[in-house]
């Protein structure tokens, strides 16, 4: 099987182009794991699969370290955006990718020669805020979570909960570049009041503009930036009257900065960057199928 290794601000994945590769559906969360296992695998934070859509120039679907789907990837959508464009396979400067969480709208941002994909901007359409959306328990469900109590290993924190199809817990602390990540991140991830699991995001607010930004992804673990994630650290920014809607952020990451807009439209917009690492071949288990 034929793939591409990508990343947006180091969020890396194995991309499948499923127009060239047939694969039946039970089998991509088996192979997602075997790909980004780093030792017996190609090593990657997951696995997302491009083909085509009914109701959209291109489906994604993205699939963690462990296996499960998540609904949505920021960091995953600029890269299909890339590689749809610069693959020919789909030449337009905007276009729509369907997913899980709902129908994304992309703009490309080209160089001069109009060849390559340096930025793209994603419409992540609008947070869905109440418990029942996340799935989050601990409240009436058609009310929002915000800040929200929750108690871990003796610790109490706040979280507001903010779906972009997929589910995050949003967590505001003094100094976001100092938090245990892997220490709080898993117990949070597994805490009960997460039906189907979260992403957790600890977030400070250097000022109305800017957000230091750091994740524990529902089943990748830490990664070096979350596209959604950013997205909803903003939403609950401007929900916590730390920043102001309809405003330009730049939200922090380990890989880097991504420009996030909750605009009064209600709709999320992303900005940044997406890059080719390699192209290959897996040759799956062991490489019985050389040849
Ligand atoms: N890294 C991705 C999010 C992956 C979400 C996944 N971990 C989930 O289970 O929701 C992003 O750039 O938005």
């Amino acid at each position: 099987m034929k793939f591409a290794k990508m990343h947006g601000l180091g969020n890396n994945y194995i991309y499948v182009n499923l127009w060239d590769t047939l694969i039946e559906e039970k089998e991509f969360a088996p192979l997602a794991v075997a790909v980004s296992n780093v030792n017996t695998g190609i090593g990657s934070d997951g696995m997302i699969t491009m083909g085509p859509s009914h109701i959209a120039d291109a489906r994604m679907r993205i699939f963690n370290e462990d296996g499960s789907e998540g609904e949505n990837c920021g960091n995953g959508l600029r890269c299909v955006g890339k590689y749809l464009y610069e693959k020919g396979i789909v030449p337009k400067e905007r276009l729509t990718v369907e997913t899980k969480g709902g129908l994304m709208y992309l703009e490309l941002h080209l160089n001069e020669a109009g060849d390559v994909v340096e930025e793209v901007t994603v419409d992540m359409g609008e947070p869905r805020l109440r418990r029942e959306q996340l799935p989050v328990l601990g409240g009436a469900p058609d009310e929002q979570a915000l800040l929200q109590p929750i108690e871990v290993g003796g610790e109490m924190f706040q979280f507001t909960g903010v779906s972009m199809g997929n589910p995050h817990a949003v967590i505001f602390v003094d100094d976001a570049t100092k938090i245990d990540v892997a220490g709080i991140g898993p117990k949070l991830e597994h805490h009960p009041l997460f039906p189907e699991r979260v992403n957790v995001e600890f977030v400070t607010a250097k000022n109305d503009r800017e957000l230091d930004f750091r994740v524990w992804e529902r089943g990748s673990g830490i990664t070096m930036a979350c596209g959604t994630g950013a997205c909803a650290a903003v939403v609950a920014g401007v929900l916590t009257n730390r920043l102001q809607r309809g405003e330009t952020v730049v939200v922090h990451l380990l890989g880097g900065d991504l420009s996030i807009r909750w605009g009064h439209d209600g709709h999320v917009y992303m900005r940044g960057p997406a890059a080719w690492i390699c192209e290959g071949e897996w040759l799956g288990d062991g490489g019985s199928k050389r040849g």
